[in-house]
């Protein structure tokens, strides 16, 4: 049988309030989805008449050296189809590629569980929008379908610096998609109702959480799949539990968890669109690059572990927090039911995220984590005098990644402000041991969609 060709793209997020908090669920996180994407398109590998090759082969063409070949074996006792990495090419560490391998796993075994379908050898091709990762070369912003939209970086994938836009969760997300939809063609058509949105939402938190060997809140694969939302994670205990790939009945439970049908694991993650767009008419957000990164397992620890040992001043001020990233909802909530703003109607909304700084510096400062560093701080402030800025924040867990500001949406704002944040310099002992690289303004802005179709013919130039 033919298997249709197919592409996908899910969308990078920034967690603007509730970094932290969000990992619990009695608090909830005000997130916004970006117009960078990772797309990936997935086809049946063509193999010479005669040949059979039974190979998944998965290519990153924008970096060096980005290649994984897998071979597929269903398991026995329902443990569920399980991949793996090809010799022939090298298999080192660095060019494995634990995200692919498990949203590969995870995807191939759903769709087989749903479709009873035999995999057969595939290429996949990723392709990320360039804000994901800090570079030099310019381009790479141009409409889909043109040539120049996907740029080479022209470095091996380990040696890119992250922007911190959540490529993971965006490339597991894709691809889990576009595998299931390659596959199972009547399962994902184009992901625009709910119900398959559910879905795949349930997949790529499982595979996302098996590939980083935690359970994170889920916060940025909620983004992928939904785009911008309020989100309230889901808990823990749902994924706990599924084993892993070629346990007996592991294909089964999978199943179950992704369609929601076990009873004593029901799926209790909120996603709230109320806030039509997060960021309303008249605001961009726009996001700037240190082009340096940060360790957020370890910062996460941290906190949790000041949280764990300070439980009543950490609660009220988990709380305090939380009273102000509402309001900062209700304030853009509220600028979205205008028709026009003014100036004056951003006043409220850059008194509220100062008022989140100094909360978010609180708990910097107690925990001993820095969230919004001293040298991040005075950049935000320094932003913040530029005209037609309202405000900016160190997004999710802080600390050295691209920091998100909201200005007013006008050409003459942002040409301003990348004036201004490419000629600041950082004097060396303001980075307290830990300095900043170099400042530039990304060229991403806030885009509301979540994982969508696209037509697989774009992506001519990048298939081999
Ligand atoms: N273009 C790509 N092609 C293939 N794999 C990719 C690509 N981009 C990211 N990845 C995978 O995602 C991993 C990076 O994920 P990680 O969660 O560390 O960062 P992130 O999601 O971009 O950042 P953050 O979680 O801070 O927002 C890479 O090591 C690689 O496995
Ligand atoms: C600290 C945390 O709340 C946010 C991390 O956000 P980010 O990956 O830094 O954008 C962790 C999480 O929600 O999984």
């Amino acid at each position: 049988m033919e298997r249709p060709t197919v592409a996908f793209s899910a969308p990078g997020k920034v967690l603007l309030a509730g970094g932290y908090l969000v990992l619990d669920r009695n608090f909830t996180g005000l997130v916004c989805g970006l117009d960078a994407r990772i797309h990936v398109h997935v086809r049946t590998l063509q193999t010479s008449p005669g040949l059979t090759l039974s190979e998944i082969i998965v290519r990153s063409p924008q970096f060096r050296d980005a290649e994984w070949r897998y071979g597929y074996r269903e398991t026995e006792e329902d443990g569920g189809i399980e991949v793996t990495q090809l010799k022939g090419h090298s298999t080192a560490k660095k060019s494995q590629n634990k995200f692919v391998e498990t949203a590969l796993a995870y995807a191939l075994t759903y769709a087989s569980a749903v479709d009873h379908t035999k995999i057969g050898p595939t290429s996949i091709t990723i392709l990320a929008d360039t804000d994901y990762y800090s570079h030099s070369g310019s381009s790479g912003n141009d409409a889909l379908g043109t040539d120049d939209h996907f740029l080479n970086f022209n470095v091996a994938l380990h040696e890119a610096h992250k922007t911190g836009l959540g490529s993971s969760a965006a490339l597991v997300t894709a691809l889990t998609t576009a595998v299931v939809a390659h596959y199972a063609p009547r399962e994902v058509i184009d992901v625009s109702s709910d119900h398959e949105k559910a879905r795949i939402h349930n997949l790529a938190q499982a595979a996302h959480c098996a590939a980083q060997g935690k359970v994170g809140s889920g916060f940025d694969i909620a983004a992928a799949v939904h785009g911008s939302c309020i989100y309230k994670r889901f808990s823990p205990s749902i994924l706990e539990g599924l084993g892993e790939i070629g346990s007996k009945a592991f294909s089964t439970r999978l199943k179950e968890i992704v369609e929601d049908r076990n009873p004593t694991k029901k799926w209790d993650v909120n996603i709230d669109k109320k806030l039509a767009r997060v960021v309303p008419r008249g605001l961009r957000l726009v996001m700037c690059d240190v082009d340096c990164g940060s360790e957020t397992v370890g910062m996460v620890k941290k906190v949790l572990s000041w949280r764990k040992s300070h439980p009543e001043e950490s609660t009220l001020l988990w709380e305090t927090l939380q009273r102000g990233n509402e309001d900062l909802a209700t304030e853009l909530q509220k600028l979205s039911s205008k028709s026009a703003s003014t100036p004056d109607d951003y006043e409220n909304i850059r008194t509220v995220i100062l008022t989140i700084r100094s909360l978010i510096r609180e708990m910097s400062s107690k925990s001993g984590v820095p969230i919004e560093p001293l040298v991040q701080t005075r950049l935000i402030d320094a932003c913040c005098e530029v005209p037609g800025v309202v405000g900016g924040v160190v997004p999710g867990a802080g600390g050295f990644d691209a920091m998100a500001l909201l200005v007013e949406d006008r050409e003459d704002v942002v040409d301003a402000l990348r004036k201004f944040v490419e000629s600041y310099r950082v004097e060396a002992e303001e980075g307290g041991g830990v300095s900043i690289g170099k400042v530039r303004l990304l060229g991403v802005k806030q885009e509301d969609q979540g994982v969508r179709r696209e037509d697989s013919r774009y992506y001519q130039k990048w298939l081999r």
